[in-house]
């Protein structure tokens, strides 16, 4: 029974853009907003598709198996990557929507990569046309922070759960942790030592998923205008100032349709994923720590103010972050001219409501990057959000499938739908359990109760008590 009453302010927002000629949402009093058919759709349709994802990580171990921009793997082999970050790219070449043309300077640390690998150049270049070669840099110094070895977390200034010195993770003491760290960020030298925090693979992998939303809204934030100035800078153009178009140019900065706006308006499940799972709070936090140490604003402002004023080497570079690294990373690492424009600020975009508000998402959002074609076997990959497919609802009997091709996400019917029905996928392999099954599988992995109009009905015949209407 759909309704459009009982809803707070925040789940509404994104209804407005997500309607399409064939879809549009409505509001269910027990399991939020949905997708239902706008007219009759003949099976076989796809009602939609979306071609990358907003923010999404690779998990460390696939990481050189998988192609970064395609998502093929080869079942753990590597000869067809061909390609490793942006290895072979002329400065040139890297040009598109991220504006990326700008120069390897060759101040990178060695053996440091963005851990990008590409099937050829095709893919390389679709990468670098999307996100740009700055991002690139970005997620360099982001593996900076990836622990080599086993280390002692407990001196590296970083959050530890201890801390809060609770052991339940109510609202209060979730919020609670968050403004411990706030206080600490209010001291700089505070915020220096975080840049010497070390994450493990699994906490740089989550920091790569929020440096990847963030590196997004930036792009929103700044529109294309100072992406292509940055491109000019760097090609030796006269910069045209393009700021009476900032505003056209801004409402076309989006990943698969979406803007940040859609991407956090998603549904929160963080408070019962960090009951499931309590550990993912230090985590988070300490994610956002190493993200914050690294990009600190303060720190690429005084940078880019050097730069002005010619205190540099003479190479034309700005320190973005790490000039005083720990002792096995001597390197600072540089970017180039023309990254002032794109990385203006980026530091701002660091902050703890972006940050926790792209963990926010990702648990009740993200979708399963599988290896395909998809069997019992097939390996998980990595985790992906789309903003525009999140409002598909579950059903333990769905009308909807989704394709995985490469990046981009399809959906298809799988009948004749009628106008005004609700159209839902499968979030698991549910479909073959009984009714039981299927809600401790559900409650457990997604934490829901499932409410699918097939599950109230079995409630109901069963007289299955943990259903009401
Ligand atoms: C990917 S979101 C789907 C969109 C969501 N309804 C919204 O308003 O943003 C997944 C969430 O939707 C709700 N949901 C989806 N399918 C459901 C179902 N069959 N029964 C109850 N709740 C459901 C759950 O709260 C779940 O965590």
């Amino acid at each position: 029974m759909a309704a459009t009453c009982s809803v707070s302010e925040p789940l509404k927002n994104g209804l407005d853009d997500t309607s399409t000629p064939l879809l549009r949402v409505e509001i269910h009093d027990h399991s939020g907003r949905s997708y239902h058919a706008a007219r009759t759709i003949p099976a076989g349709t796809t009602i939609l598709e979306v071609d990358t994802p907003y923010a999404y990580t690779i998990w460390k171990p696939f990481r050189n198996e998988v192609c970064a921009e395609c998502w093929r793997y080869d079942g753990g082999r590597r000869s067809f990557l061909t390609r490793k970050d942006d290895e072979g790219v002329s400065e040139e070449s890297a040009e598109g929507s991220g504006g990326g043309a700008l120069p390897s300077n060759g101040q990178d640390r060695p053996g440091v990569g963005a851990g990008l690998w590409f099937c050829d150049a095709n893919c390389q270049g679709r990468w670098l046309g999307r996100e740009g070669r700055e991002t690139m840099r970005l997620l360099r110094v982001l593996e900076e922070a990836r622990r080599q070895k086993e280390g002692d977390k407990d001196k590296d200034g970083g959050f530890r759960l201890e801390d809060l010195g609770q052991t339940e993770l109510s609202r209060e003491n979730v919020d609670r942790a968050w403004e411990m760290v706030a206080q600490k960020e209010r001291s700089p030298k505070e915020v220096r030592k975080w840049r010497n925090i070390q994450l493990d693979h699994f906490e740089t992998d989550v920091a790569r998923y929020v440096l990847i939303a963030l590196v997004h809204r930036h792009r929103e934030a700044h529109g294309e205008m100072d992406w292509e100035r940055g491109r000019q800078m760097q090609a030796g153009e006269d910069i045209i100032d393009r700021s009476s178009v900032q505003e056209d140019t801004n409402t076309i900065v989006q990943f698969g349709g979406a803007r940040w706006k859609d991407f956090a308006a998603l549904q929160s499940n963080e408070l019962r994923h960090l009951n499931a799972y309590p550990e993912l709070l230090e985590n988070q936090i300490r994610a956002y720590q190493a993200l914050k140490g690294r990009f600190s604003s303060s720190h690429i402002r005084a940078s880019t103010s050097e730069r002005r004023t010619g205190s540099t080497d003479g190479r034309g570079e700005a320190q973005l972050a790490g000039g005083d690294q720990q002792s096995h990373n001597p390197q600072p690492l540089h970017i180039g001219q023309g990254d002032i424009g794109a990385f203006r600020d980026f530091g701002s975009m660091v902050t703890i409501d972006n940050v926790r508000g792209a963990f926010r998402v990702d648990p009740g959002n993200s979708f399963g990057i599988w290896e395909t074609p998809m069997t019992d076997e097939s390996e998980l990959m990595g985790f992906a959000v789309y903003p525009k497919p999140s409002f598909f609802n579950h059903h333990c009997s769905p009308n909807v499938t989704k394709i995985r091709k490469g990046r981009t996400l399809g959906f298809v019917t799988t009948r004749p739908i009628e106008a005004g029905e609700e159209l839902c996928i499968s979030y698991g392999h549910v479909e073959m359990m009984s009714l039981q099954e299927r809600q401790r599988e559900l409650r457990e992995g997604w934490f829901f109760d499932c409410r699918c109009s097939r599950c109230v009905a079995e409630a109901e015949t069963h007289n299955f008590k943990g259903l009401q209407k």
